[in-house]
């Protein structure tokens, strides 16, 4: 676990950028900082690596002040993955990705081939290992700069606006490939964003800090969508708050009814269209089992009758519900943060 203890950074000119900061960043999960610009968050990350130190309070490491810890040794045990991937321009992919492995003192071999094993495991084609960066996407790259970070297998991870510079498409499959790698590799991670939607859907814990370097909320992304602790945090999260919400719940309990017959199926089941005239109108489908009540909403708005069609693993249809069973829920989880099941931020709905 990584803390904040009552931290505060004056830089030499009076600004303060953080102020008495106290926070928790725990052990194998996404904690992220967002807010608007200049409230802080980078003067934040970079004081757990050291690359700036406190004026006055002290950030820990599993306990120990990261002060006692030389940088080079602190620095090891922390990716770090910043906007635009800050790659070495005259290096090969293998060899950027390799660079801390190079560091410790590996041997070549073995350094190439851990950086082999990451290109695949961030998605990217082993291929590329022989280009150079500038031969590379901006979303390759930054893939690239999460391969570079997670070489030498650092516990921490600390991811600096990491998918600011590339294009809405790139960015949500990056995200994507965080949340699978997550999944797998159980990091500890600081990510910094100005984006509250990036941090909504990357966040196990989304700190929001305000200009002036003071905390605003910190809470799981349910929570803080469902309670903000002030109007700036209300305004911060957007005007489509109660929607996004509907994102963190199950769609589990949606009430099902028959596959009625004006459902046209395949021969195994699956949807093809409802009935409509002589032809097949639109319909939409969701999984219960996986998805949220967002996507249950999403699929009856799809379907000129407003039925969402619920599906199992392979597609195949297993009952529909209408928008009186949507409602049902939707009255059930109006307002707060709780409702009949409130998978909230322990179990992500749309994770
Ligand atoms: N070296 C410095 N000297 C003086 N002031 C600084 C310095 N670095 C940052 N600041 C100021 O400290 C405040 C916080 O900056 P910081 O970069 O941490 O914010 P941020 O939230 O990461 O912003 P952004 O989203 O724009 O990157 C800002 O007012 C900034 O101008």
């Amino acid at each position: 676990m990584i803390t904040f203890e009552g931290v505060t950074k004056r830089y030499r000119d009076g600004t303060v950028a953080v102020d008495d900061l106290d926070l928790e960043v725990p052990t194998g999960a996404i904690t992220v900082f967002v807010g608007p610009s200049g409230c802080g968050k980078t003067t934040s990350l970079r004081m757990i690596n050291r690359m700036l130190d406190p004026t006055s309070g002290r950030i820990t490491l599993d306990g120990r002040d990261v002060r006692e810890i030389d940088p080079p040794t602190l620095r090891r045990g922390m990716g770090y993955v910043i906007q635009q991937a800050g790659l070495f321009p005259h290096r090969k992919i293998v060899d950027n990705v390799a660079t801390v492995p190079y560091l410790l003192g590996w041997d070549r071999k073995r350094a190439r081939a851990r950086a082999m094993e990451l290109l695949e495991r961030v998605g990217l084609d082993p291929k590329l290992a022989g280009r150079y960066p500038f031969q590379l996407s901006g979303g390759q790259q930054q893939r690239v700069g999460v391969a570079r970070a997670l070489a030498a297998d650092p516990p921490v991870l600390l991811m600096d606006e990491p998918f600011s510079a590339v294009d809405p498409v790139v960015r949500t499959s990056l995200q994507d490939e965080l949340l699978r790698l997550q999944a797998e590799l159980r990091k500890t991670i600081v990510f910094v964003t100005h984006d509250i939607d990036e941090a909504i859907k990357l966040g196990d814990t989304v700190a929001v800090l305000r200009v002036g370097g003071r905390l605003a909320q910190v809470a799981g992304p349910a929570t803080l969508l469902a309670e903000p602790a002030d109007e700036f945090v209300r305004g911060f999260l957007g005007r489509d708050r109660g929607i996004r919400r509907l994102s963190f719940i199950s769609a589990k309990e949606v009430r099902l009814g028959p596959v009625p017959p004006d459902l046209v199926l395949d021969e195994d089941g699956r949807p093809l269209g409802w009935r409509s005239g002589g032809g097949l109108a639109p319909y939409g489908t969701f999984d219960p089992e996986t998805d949220s009540l967002r996507a249950a909403l999403d699929a009856a708005l799809l379907a000129p009758n407003g039925m969402a069609i619920a599906v199992d693993g392979e597609g195949r249809a297993r009952g529909v519900a209408g928008r009186d069973a949507l409602d049902e829920l939707f009255a059930a989880y109006a307002g707060g943060a709780s409702g009949p099941r409130a998978d909230g931020d322990a179990e992500r709905a749309d994770a």
